[in-house]
């Protein structure tokens, strides 16, 4: 099943931030909901956002980023801002997966170098009766959830076996402007995921690493 984006800059905490990124060729953002993140956007800080019908003629696909949430909470939260899609980047069990509402689009993260896991989560997933829409790989940091600008490694994902019928794979962990066309080469996911590799500062995006971060990532994506 493809997914409707290739390009996720995630962590972003103000509007105008949202509509800088989106210009700068964003096609998804990433609004993190977990408390203790320094991107933590909170609850009540974005008036309803629908789809940003607003800013430009893109179509842009916001993400809810949860970490351990209750599972009412992500619900709550998407059906107020207007998010389509959840990221759980925590350790949320495979049972928690049917409980979200059925209309939300779920990527499901793994900080894993062990591609192995990834498999056999995907696999309780199923037997669970909801599969993630997506699948994000992130890098494994002790103590960490994400946003860390650590790399993933990229060869444990670029071995597996690809004739496989697996959802859509979000490469993240530690990408760059300067790294990002090095890991869609070696990896080849269907799409990339940044944080700090295009911030200034935790939580504020500099849009000039934004624009080369979606050039390069998209000359990459999709080679002429
Ligand atoms: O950004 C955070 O602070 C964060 C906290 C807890 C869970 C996830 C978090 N961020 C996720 C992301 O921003 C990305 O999906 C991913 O981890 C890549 O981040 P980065 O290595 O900084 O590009």
């Amino acid at each position: 099943m493809p997914i409707p984006f290739r390009i996720k800059v995630c962590g972003l905490t103000s509007r105008e931030q949202m509509v800088s990124v989106v210009e700068a060729g964003a096609d998804a953002l990433g609004l993190n909901y977990y408390e203790k993140s320094k991107r933590f956007v909170g609850e009540w800080k974005l008036p309803p956002l629908g789809e940003l019908e607003d800013i430009g003629q893109q179509a842009i696909t916001l993400v809810g980023l949860f970490v351990n949430h209750p599972v009412e909470v992500v619900n709550y939260t998407a059906a107020r801002v207007g998010l389509r899609w959840v990221q759980l980047h925590g350790d949320e069990p495979p049972e928690y997966l049917p409980l979200l509402d059925p209309s939300l689009k779920i990527m499901r993260a793994y900080r894993t170098d062990n591609w192995e896991r990834v498999l056999a989560d995907l696999d309780a997933c199923r037997s669970c009766g909801r599969n993630p829409d997506a699948i994000l790989l992130d890098a494994n940091v002790l103590g960490h959830y994400g946003g860390t600008g650590e790399t993933a490694d990229w060869q444990a994902f670029a071995d597996r076996d690809r004739e496989q019928q697996l959802p859509p794979l979000i490469l993240a962990g530690g990408l760059t402007p300067e790294n990002v066309a090095e890991a869609i080469r070696v990896v080849q996911p269907d799409g990339v995921d940044v944080a700090s590799g295009v911030e200034s500062t935790p939580g504020i995006k500099d849009i000039e690493r934004v624009k080369q971060f979606v050039s390069a990532a998209k000359s990459a994506l999709h080679p002429a």
